[in-house]
C-alpha cells in the first residue's frame, strides 16, 4: 500500500489547546519508519494549512459553532488533498488534530467513490448540530454534517451534497451521547454500538455483520475514523474528552485489525491526541503502538 500521511494541526473544533501538536509529535516518534516496517511506501504530504485566528474571534462566525470559519477553510483544503490522494491510488492517513477534521476527510473520500461507508470509533457520536450541541464545539458535529445534517456551512463543505448515507454509518464504542444526538439516532435509524454491546456480540461477529450490511448497500469503500477517546480513559490521559467504560488496548487493536483485514478500508483518520494533557508520552506512544498494529494488517 502507498500511504499518504496528511497532518491537520487544528484544535479549533475542541476549543482546547493540544491536538494541534499531534501530527508533529507522531513524526517525532517516527511514524513514517513505523509504517514503512510493514512494507508500505510512505509519502509524508506535510500539514494542511490552518488559518490563525484570535481567541477573541471564537464566536465571531457563529454563536454555537466556535471558530467556524477557519474550521471550514482547513477542512476544505483537507478534502481536496484527500480526494487527490485517493485518485492517485494512495491510502490517505489523516493525523489530527481534533475530530472536526473528519468532515474534511469524509468529503474528500466521498468525492473519489460512488457510495462510501463510514466506521466511526469514538466514545462520542459526533452528530450534534449547532442547534443541539451543548458545547458549541464543532468536533462534536462532523459525522452529522457528513450525513447532511446540520448547518449548511458544514453540510456544503467541498461540494453541496450529503457525503454518506445514514444507513452506511456505523458508530462503535459510543458511551457518552447527548440528548439531541439520541433523538437523531432514533430518527435516522443510525447504527450505534456501545463497548458493552460489542463485547456481547463479539468483535469478529460484529465486523462480519457490518461488512455484510455495507456490501448489501453496494458500498465501494469504507472510511475509518478513529478517535483516541474510543479507548478507555485509564489508558489515554492525552485526549481532551476521555470517557470511562471503554475498550482496553488489546480489544482496540483486535477490532481495528479485523476491520482493516476486510480490505474495504481505503482511508483513515487518527484524531484527538492532546500532547499537552499527556502523562509524559504515554498517549503518544500508545498512538504509535496502535498505528503499528493496524498497518501491519493493511495489504
Ligand atoms: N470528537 C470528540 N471528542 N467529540 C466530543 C464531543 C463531546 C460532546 N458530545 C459535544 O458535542 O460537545
Ligand atoms: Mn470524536
Ligand atoms: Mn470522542
Amino acid at each position: 500500500m502507498d500511504i499518504n500521511l496528511i497532518g491537520v494541526p487544528i484544535f479549533y473544533g475542541c476549543d482546547k489547546e493540544g491536538p494541534q501538536f499531534g501530527p508533529d509529535k507522531l513524526r517525532e516518534k517516527n511514524i513514517v519508519s513505523v509504517l514503512k516496517k510493514h512494507n508500505h511506501k510512505v509519502y509524508d504530504l506535510g500539514n494542511i494549512h490552518v488559518p490563525k485566528v484570535s481567541v477573541k474571534d471564537k464566536f465571531s462566525y457563529h454563536s454555537n459553532m466556535k471558530y467556524l470559519k477557519p474550521i471550514v477553510t482547513a477542512n476544505t483544503n483537507l478534502a481536496h488533498v484527500v480526494n487527490m490522494s485517493i485518485k492517485n491510488n494512495n491510502f490517505p492517513l489523516i493525523i489530527g488534530g481534533d475530530h472536526s477534521i473528519g468532515l474534511g476527510s469524509i468529503s474528500g473520500v466521498s468525492s473519489s467513490y460512488k457510495n462510501i461507508g463510514v466506521i466511526w470509533l469514538d466514545a462520542h457520536a459526533d452528530i450534534n448540530t449547532h442547534e443541539t450541541s451543548p458545547s458549541g464545539n464543532v468536533h462534536g458535529m462532523p459525522l452529522g454534517a457528513s450525513m447532511g445534517i446540520g448547518h449548511e456551512d458544514l453540510t456544503n463543505l467541498y461540494y453541496g451534497e450529503a457525503k454518506v448515507r445514514p444507513e452506511n454509518v456505523f458508530i462503535l464504542g459510543a458511551r457518552d451521547i447527548d440528548s439531541g444526538e439520541i433523538d437523531l439516532i432514533k430518527e435516522k435509524n443510525i447504527n450505534v454500538y456501545s463497548p458493552k454491546e460489542i463485547r456481547e456480540i463479539g468483535i469478529e461477529n460484529l465486523v462480519n455483520s457490518i461488512l455484510d450490511k455495507l456490501k448489501a448497500n453496494d458500498v465501494d469503500a469504507i472510511h475509518l475514523s478513529f478517535d483516541m477517546d474510543f479507548i478507555d480513559s485509564s489508558y489515554v490521559p492525552g485526549t481532551g474528552t476521555p470517557v470511562s467504560n471503554g475498550f482496553n488496548v488489546d480489544e482496540t487493536k483486535l477490532l481495528l485489525r479485523k476491520l482493516v483485514q476486510t480490505d474495504m478500508i481505503k482511508s483513515m483518520d487518527f484524531v484527538e491526541l492532546n500532547t499537552l494533557l499527556d502523562e509524559g508520552d504515554r498517549t503518544s506512544d500508545l498512538a504509535i503502538e496502535i498505528l503499528d498494529s493496524v498497518f501491519e494488517c493493511i495489504k
